[in-house]
């Protein structure tokens, strides 16, 4: 039976990584990505970027959207101090398979909590099912035409406070442009592009910043 490009980036984590070594675990995904298969990781260009917005925004409570292999998932949770946590949003079970041995191999398992599901339905439950108060924090990087939606149900939930940071991927490529709108023109987000690449590639893209300002 034939391997899936998920199980073959998880092969090269194990032979290539540190057990307990997160940025061993991210470079080996970067070269397995740039010499062998392209996938769809935020990726190093990028990364760097979400590596500084995560790092400034300090987040007690952080969100993912979108965790396919859990590059991005080890990126932030390597940044985040003791007794912080991110949730991580997976709808494909076998992604999330995946997701989990990767976070392990890096050693982040108890920072990070990752859950099997629709983020339309799990963006509700946050608060009671999950003990969520509020996020500092949400990185979304799941199907485009879902970005604006999550927002706004992020917004109906009371689940952003005032200077929450919102980090959006690919709103160049493939893009999101009715979320772009959205932030860039309602006056309860601060938002600012930051220019980049399309992971691995040449081709431009960029990430989204956005401050909810209550
Ligand atoms: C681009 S990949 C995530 C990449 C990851 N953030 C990284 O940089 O390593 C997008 C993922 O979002 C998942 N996804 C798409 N829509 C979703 C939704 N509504 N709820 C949960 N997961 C979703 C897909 O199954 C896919 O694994
Ligand atoms: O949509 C794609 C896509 C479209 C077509 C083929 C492969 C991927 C994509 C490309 C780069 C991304 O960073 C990303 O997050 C996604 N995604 O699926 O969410
Ligand atoms: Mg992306």
């Amino acid at each position: 039976t034939w391997s899936t490009r998920p199980q073959r980036l998880l092969k090269a984590v194990q032979k290539k990584a540190t057990r307990g070594d997160p940025q061993s675990v991210i470079s080996a995904i970067d070269n397995f990505c740039r010499h062998k298969e392209w996938a769809m990781n935020v990726g190093d260009e990028k990364g760097a970027i979400l590596d500084c917005v995560v790092s400034e925004v300090n987040p007690s409570t952080a969100l993912e959207l979108g965790t396919y292999c859990g590059y991005s998932t080890v990126r932030i949770a390597r940044l985040l101090p003791p007794e912080t946590r991110l949730i991580t949003l997976e709808f494909n079970p076998d992604y999330a398979v995946v997701a989990r041995q990767v976070i392990a191999w890096a050693g982040l398992q108890d920072k990070v909590e990752l859950v099997v599901g629709a983020s339309g339905d799990l963006i509700p439950q946050m608060k009671q099912q999950f003990g969520v108060k509020e996020f500092d924090f949400v990185f979304l990087d799941h199907w485009k035409d879902r970005y604006l939606l999550d927002i706004k149900l992020l917004e109906e939930c009371g689940l952003l406070r005032r200077g929450t940071v919102l980090l959006a991927d690919n709103v160049i490529c493939p893009g999101t442009p009715e979320y772009l709108e959205y932030v860039r023109t309602n006056p309860r987000y601060e938002s600012r592009y930051f220019k980049s690449h399309l992971e691995y590639t040449k081709v431009e893209d960029g990430l989204e910043k956005s401050i909810f300002l209550g």
